[in-house]
């Protein structure tokens, strides 16, 4: 492992998912005064500006980088922070990439639930335990939805934003568990440290936000 650069607390490091939630969080961030332009297709995983290095990770890992200070701050979605189980600060709703996470059977499907497949085992667990649904959960990774069409598992627990998933593919919504959208994460001690940079940078997109 080689060693952490030293930085002084006047430079951030942040941490932002490749992704649907990259290009709005570099938009509201430069809005928000951050010297931040992300190239265009790059292998680079690690971008240098003045006063800012951007990190560059898949979604489940931001909040692993700033609960463990590696990151200062990030931006991520509800659902993945929730899933993470990571308790770092969460100043701000940014609100873009709003969707929910939904309990998702195959239209008209009776019986009991027995098997839930998911990329979100924990917030399933946590909301088949609270039904008192006693039902095995199978963890997955992509096109979740499949799994109820193929009869891998005869419940699945999914993302849902404008429904057309659900609808091209025969299935439908049958509870909500949560809403989720982009959040602003904030290391803990990040905050303490760097306070002059991070508490403007807080409230200047707070102020974004209530503008709309
Ligand atoms: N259809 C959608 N509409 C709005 N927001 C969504 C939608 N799907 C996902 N999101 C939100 O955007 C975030 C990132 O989604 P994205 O599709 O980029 O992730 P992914 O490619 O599935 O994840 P990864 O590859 O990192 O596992 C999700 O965690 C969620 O908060
Ligand atoms: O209600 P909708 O507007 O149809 O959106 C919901 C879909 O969007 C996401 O998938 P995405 O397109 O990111 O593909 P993925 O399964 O690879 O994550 C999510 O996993 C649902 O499948």
């Amino acid at each position: 492992m080689s060693p952490a650069p030293v930085r002084g607390p006047e430079h951030l490091t942040l941490a932002l998912p490749k992704g649907r939630v990259l290009a709005e969080s570099a938009a509201l961030l430069t809005q928000a005064g951050l010297p931040l332009e992300l190239p265009g297709p790059s292998r680079a995983l690690r971008h240098e500006f003045p006063g800012l290095t951007v990190l560059e990770l898949r979604n489940q890992d931001v909040p692993v980088y700033v609960d463990l200070g590696v990151a200062d701050f990030g931006i991520v979605g509800k659902d993945v922070l929730v899933e993470s189980g990571r308790a770092v600060f969460e100043p701000v709703d940014l609100r873009f990439a709003a969707c929910r996470l939904s309990l998702i059977r195959e239209v008209g499907a009776a019986g009991p639930i027995t098997r839930v497949a998911t990329k979100y085992p924990r917030s399933a667990r946590a909301y088949l335990a609270a039904q008192g649904i006693p039902a095995e959960i199978v963890k997955l990774s992509g096109n979740i939805e499949l799994a109820a069409l193929t009869g891998l598992a005869d419940a699945v627990v999914d993302l849902v934003q404008t429904g057309g998933t659900l609808r091209a593919n025969g299935l439908e919504e049958r509870d909500v568990l949560f809403h989720s959208s982009a959040r602003l994460v904030v290391n803990r001690t990040a905050l303490k440290l760097r306070r002059e940079r991070l508490r403007p940078l807080i409230e200047r997109l707070r102020e974004l936000v209530a503008a709309g």
